[in-house]
C-alpha cells in the first residue's frame, strides 16, 4: 500500500496484549437477557432451547479456535479458556474478545431457528464480554468452580422461586416468593422443593445444575480394515461437576495437544 500523509495515524493505535504464560479466560454474557428472554418467552427456571442454542455456538467456536482447551457455559454466559502458551495474534486483548464475541453471537443468531422453531426473533440479541487472566492451573480452577457454583446456587434459587410463583393451588406475587425465600440456606430450599411440590432436587437435569463443559479430548482412531491407528483431538460436551478432582483428573490432556 502506498504511503501518504495520513499514514501517521496509525501511530495513534494502540493495543494491549495479555501476559504470557497465562491462562486466557474470554467470557462473554448476554447482554440484558433479562429482557430478551421474557420478550422470547423463555421457559422459567431454564430453557433447554435456548442452553442448546448457546452450547452450538460455543462449539463452532472451539472448532475455529484450536488454542481453546476448554470452555464452561451456564444461564447467558459462556466462558473460553485458551492454553497457558497459546500466541494466537500475539495474545491481544482486542482482537481475541472482539473475535470470540462476534463469531458466538452470529452462531447465536445463525442457529436460533433449529431450537426455537416457532418464535420469530424480536430483535437481535448481543453479548459483552472480558479477558482475564489466571497464572495458575489452580486459579484457573478456582476461576471455573465460582462459575459453576453460581449456576448451581441460582438453579436452586430459581427452581424454588418459580415453583412458588406459578403454583396452582397458592400462587405467590414476585415479592412474596422473594420474601420467602430470603433467609433460606440451600437445605432449606432442598427441602421446601420436595415437600412442597415433590420435587427431588437431585433428580433435576444436570444440564441445570451443573451447567456445561466443552473440552478437548484425544480419542485413539483405529481404522476398521487396518491395524493402523491415530490420535485425534474430538471436542466433548459433558454436564459434570468441574468443581471436583475427579473431571481434572480424568482429562489431564485438556491442557495439552494431541
Ligand atoms: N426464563 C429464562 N430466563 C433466563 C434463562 N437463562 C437466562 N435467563 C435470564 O437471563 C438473566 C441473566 O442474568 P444476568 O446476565 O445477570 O442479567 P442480564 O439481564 O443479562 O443483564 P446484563 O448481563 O448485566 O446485561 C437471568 O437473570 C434471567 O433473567 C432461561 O433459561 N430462562
Ligand atoms: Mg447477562
Amino acid at each position: 500500500m502506498a504511503c501518504t500523509k495520513f499514514e501517521y495515524v496509525k501511530k495513534f493505535e494502540s493495543f494491549q496484549s495479555l501476559l504470557p504464560n497465562c491462562y486466557i479466560v474470554i467470557r462473554i454474557d448476554g447482554h440484558s437477557f433479562h429482557r430478551f428472554t421474557s420478550i422470547h418467552n423463555f421457559k422459567k427456571p431454564n430453557d433447554r432451547r435456548a442452553l442448546d442454542l448457546a452450547n452450538l455456538a460455543a462449539m463452532k467456536v472451539m472448532e475455529e479456535f484450536q488454542d481453546i482447551r476448554i470452555a464452561y457455559g451456564q444461564s447467558d454466559e459462556y466462558s473460553f479458556v485458551f492454553d497457558k502458551n497459546c500466541k494466537i495474534y500475539k495474545r491481544r486483548e482486542s482482537k481475541l474478545v472482539s473475535l470470540i464475541t462476534s463469531l458466538f453471537t452470529a452462531n447465536y443468531v445463525f442457529n436460533w431457528s433449529k431450537y426455537f422453531s416457532a418464535v420469530e426473533l424480536q430483535y437481535l440479541p448481543s453479548f459483552d464480554s472480558r479477558a482475564v487472566i489466571y497464572p495458575s492451573l489452580e486459579n484457573l480452577r478456582d476461576y471455573m468452580s465460582w462459575r459453576c457454583a453460581d449456576c448451581h446456587i441460582n438453579n436452586l434459587y430459581n427452581t424454588i422461586f418459580w415453583c412458588l410463583v406459578q403454583d396452582e393451588s397458592s400462587p405467590k406475587t414476585v415479592s412474596e416468593a422473594q420474601d420467602i425465600l430470603k433467609d433460606t440456606d440451600s437445605g432449606m430450599k432442598n427441602e421446601m422443593l420436595f415437600s412442597k411440590f415433590g420435587i427431588n432436587y437431585n433428580n433435576i437435569e444436570e444440564i441445570y445444575k451443573k451447567g456445561t463443559v466443552l473440552y478437548r479430548k484425544n480419542e485413539l482412531l483405529t481404522k476398521s480394515d487396518s491395524n493402523i491407528s491415530r490420535v485425534k483431538s474430538v471436542i466433548k460436551m459433558d454436564h459434570v461437576d468441574i468443581i471436583n478432582d475427579k473431571f481434572w483428573k480424568e482429562n489431564p490432556e485438556i491442557f495439552k495437544s494431541a
